[in-house]
């Protein structure tokens, strides 16, 4: 596994933790099949498509994204959620049958991710000189994958929209196949904005908030948005990995000394605290310090 460009900057007391991965064991003919049966997914009538919309309440399924308040900013985009781990908390009815190869690559696709998952959280442990399960023991083994295909349809009204807001991910990590052509996703490092680079056969992997906590903020979990395009649509997949929501996570013993004071508390199913925050514009993260 190489990895190719931080995207935002590493000082000696952390890491703003936003890289892209090459030679990370999965096949970009592969890749390009995943990339393939989302975009054969979004070109599918609009009929055809809601017949795995997401349903009331729910939040998996086919839909435009959810806008829960009239002040809301309005986030250009077109998405499909689905839980694709733990395997029998998977909605199959919300899985696309067309194109028809779509439920057997994206069954493939989290076992490569899981995988590639269990690795990075063993790296990070060995980089900061750690007992190397430190993190992954705390992710524990029956966590949780969601995957979500985004398309950002050309935008006519950029002055009305944009492609989705500033935010962090909620994830452990995340682990985000880009468009291959088109770019939109930036990052923030204080207050300017740096665009993330196409690579082909590259992952843009970010720090989840959940990193953040369990690193004691060695690793920080970067704001990033995507902005519109008028002209091209750009489609996008990220993996989310979480831990199971009954699992408690907390800052690991190595990383809290007299010199680095324990930063965050510990804290059970952190994604039910996001939503509510992301609607108000709040960094969930913020609830979780001491
Ligand atoms: O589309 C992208 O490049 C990023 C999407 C993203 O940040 C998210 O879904 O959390
Ligand atoms: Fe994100």
């Amino acid at each position: 596994m190489r990895m190719i460009s931080y995207c935002i900057t590493y000082n000696a007391h952390s890491l703003n933790f936003g890289v892209q991965i090459i030679n990370h064991g999965i096949d970009p003919e592969f890749m390009d099949k995943v990339d393939e049966v989302g975009k054969q997914f979004f070109g599918l009538p609009v009929e055809e498509k809601k017949k795995y919309a997401r349903e009331n309440g729910g939040y998996e399924g086919y839909s435009n994204h959810i806008i829960d308040s009239k002040d809301q900013a309005f986030d250009w985009i077109d998405r499909l959620y689905l839980v694709t781990k733990p395997e029998d908390k998977r909605q199959l009815k919300l899985w696309p049958e067309n194109p028809q190869s779509f439920r057997e690559i994206l069954h493939e696709y989290t076992a490569k991710i899981e995988k590639l998952n269990e690795m990075l959280l063993k790296a990070i442990a060995r980089a900061l000189t750690l007992e190397e399960n430190c993190f992954l023991d705390m992710y524990g083994e029956d966590a949780s994958m969601l995957s979500i295909f985004n398309l950002y349809p050309p935008c006519p009204r950029p002055d009305l929209a944009i492609g989705l807001k500033p935010h962090a991910d909620a994830s452990v990590f995340t682990y985000l196949m880009q468009d291959k052509e088109v770019e939109g996703l930036q990052f923030q490092k204080d207050d300017p904005w740096y665009k993330v680079p196409v690579i082909p056969g590259a992952f843009v992997i970010n720090v989840g908030d959940q990193i953040e906590i369990m690193s004691n903020g060695i690793f920080k979990s970067p704001i990033h948005r995507v902005v519109k395009n008028t002209e091209k649509g750009r489609m996008s997949l990220v993996m989310f990995c979480f831990p199971n929501p009954n699992k408690e996570i907390e800052p690991v013993k190595g990383l809290v000394t007299e010199t680095r004071p324990r930063l965050y508390k510990t804290m059970k199913d952190y994604t039910s605290i996001v939503v509510e925050n992301y609607q108000k514009g709040r960094r969930p993260i913020e609830a979780a310090k001491i």
